[in-house]
């Protein structure tokens, strides 16, 4: 147990209806007895924990009341975080919660760090660490989706399925330390067979997860949608018919956006991170020339291009040259201004071109054709996939890459077992992957990436 009282106001700081600060630690108990007056008179060494008493802080120097209050305590480990707790609901404004915690502060607490009490929890024992990051994703989510699958996640989910995978390769590995303490006894070749047969279910296992990896993060991030085409084609127009309002500047003047104009859409429950961007060609204009720079940056880390083509002019050599840019990306050609084409649009070359893509034919300044565009994201995005969102998905880059690790030493140990290398080495490919599993539920991480992980919290959480 940690030897320190913390505590920190944990509600956000502005107008509220109530705000509350936390107390965590040995002397949370003490420090609260020393600023609270309950109304009615409590022997406040009540067993009960969990019950809410009426009061007062009251400045014990002075005697003066400082806001009107419910107390609760919750005596460890039957906590949050596992230590003694006291939470004060004041009334929900900067000044008396700052006045409150100052006066805690004086009785000896010191102000928590950001994360700081998730953290204890995590160090006492009651959440893994995967548990402990769901708590920021719940509080971050963005969508309904969002929140449900970080919910699962804090319910052990992951933890569980991270804990199977690990005592499976501690099983493998007792098959191999077997055959490296008895090396006289040949890996007979049934043996053999088995190892390889347990360590490719691992892999499959691992596989299944890492594939919904991408899905899980678009629920938990939203998805970096890009809108890219020659300049003039109508990009900021789309942006501003998706937001229904004028956010990017529209002009009949090609070079007409310069910096990246990001904006959050919700797609039925998706968050989508829309980017308009400069219009990509080759110019002069050492301003423009930054902007496309940028555009063209934006278009390695995004999920999905919104390609953006203009139907009175047709397909044209510089189209060609933005297409082969995004050649390898999930990209929807939209060919804009239909209101006013005349020239029929080749679709078949661009079909020939990405013959995966959806082409859809629009105008952004008529809004036609956008409500379609909505669904092909939708159906894009999941891939034809029901997703239930009670599955377990891998959703946090952390995690994705352990197992990403993890899975190398695998395949290099299902290697080594076909290629007939020494058990031993096999041995420590294993020992490897279960080592790195152990990184994502946190029993086997360095305190560095424990600190790094939780200063990432809000305060007060
Ligand atoms: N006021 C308040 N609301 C809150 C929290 C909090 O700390 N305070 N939470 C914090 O983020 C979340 C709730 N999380 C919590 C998780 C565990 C325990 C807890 O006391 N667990 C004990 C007792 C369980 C039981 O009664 O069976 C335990 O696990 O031993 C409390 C809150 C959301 N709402
Ligand atoms: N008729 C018609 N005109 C459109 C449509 N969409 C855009 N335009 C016009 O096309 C011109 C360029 O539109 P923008 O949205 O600024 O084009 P852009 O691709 O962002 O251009 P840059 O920022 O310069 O790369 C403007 O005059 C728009 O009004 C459309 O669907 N139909
Ligand atoms: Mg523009």
């Amino acid at each position: 147990m940690l030897e320190d009282t913390i505590v920190a106001i944990a509600t956000p700081l502005g107008e509220g209806s109530i705000g509350v600060i936390r107390i965590s630690g040995p002397g949370a108990i003490e420090a609260g007895r020393k600023v609270f007056r309950p109304k009615k008179n409590i022997n406040w060494h009540i067993k009960d924990n969990y019950r809410l008493v009426y009061g007062y802080i009251v400045n014990p120097q002075q005697e003066e009341i400082i806001d009107e209050v419910l107390l609760s305590v919750m005596r460890g480990p039957h906590s949050f975080t596992a230590e003694d707790v006291v939470e004060i609901s004041c009334h929900g404004g900067i000044v008396p919660l700052r006045r409150v915690l100052q006066l805690l502060l004086r009785q000896g607490a010191r102000l928590a760090e950001p994360g700081e009490f998730s953290k204890r929890a995590f160090l006492n024992g009651r959440l893994d660490l995967s548990q402990a990051e769901s708590i920021i994703d719940i509080i971050r989510a963005k969508t309904d989706a969002g929140a449900q699958i970080a919910m699962a996640q804090l319910g052990g989910s992951l933890s569980n399925k991270i804990f199977t995978l690990q005592d499976k390769l501690l099983s493998l590995l007792a098959q191999i330390e077997a055959v490296i303490d008895f090396p006289e006894e040949d890996i007979g070749e049934a043996n053999l067979q088995e190892m390889s047969r347990n360590c490719s279910e691992i892999i499959k296992e691992t596989e299944q997860l890492l594939a919904n990896a991408q899905t899980g993060k678009i629920y938990r991030e939203g998805l970096q949608t890009v809108i890219v085409g020659k300049p003039n084609v109508g990009k900021s127009s789309l942006l501003n018919a998706l937001l229904r309002e004028q956010r990017a500047i529209v002009t009949e003047i090609p070079g007409t956006t310069r910096d990246i104009i990001e904006e959050v859409i919700n797609i039925r429950g998706i968050p989508i991170k829309i980017m308009d961007t400069a219009g990509l060609r080759e110019t002069r204009d050492l301003v423009e020339q930054l902007g496309v720079e940028k555009s063209r940056e934006l278009l390695n880390q995004a999920d999905l291009i919104l390609f953006v083509l203009d139907a009175t002019t047709g397909l044209s050599a510089e189209d060609y040259r933005v297409l082969e840019l995004v050649r390898d990306k999930k990209v929807i050609l939209l060919i804009n201004k239909i209101d006013v084409a005349s020239i029929g649009f080749d679709t078949e070359a661009l079909k020939e071109f990405f013959p995966k893509s959806p082409i859809l034919k629009i105008s952004a300044k008529k809004e036609i054709g956008l409500e379609t565009l909505e669904q092909v994201i939708m159906d894009l995005i999941l891939e034809g996939k029901v997703t239930s969102t009670d599955q377990v998905f891998i959703s946090n880059t952390r995690h994705k890459q352990a197992l990403e690790r993890s899975m190398d030493h695998l395949q290099e140990a299902l290697q080594g077992m076909k290629a007939l290398v020494p058990p031993d080495l096999i041995s420590i490919d294993i020992r490897s992957a279960w080592e790195i599993l152990g990184e994502i539920t946190g029993n086997t991480v360095g305190e560095d990436l424990i600190d790094r992980i939780f200063s990432d919290f809000c305060i007060g959480k």
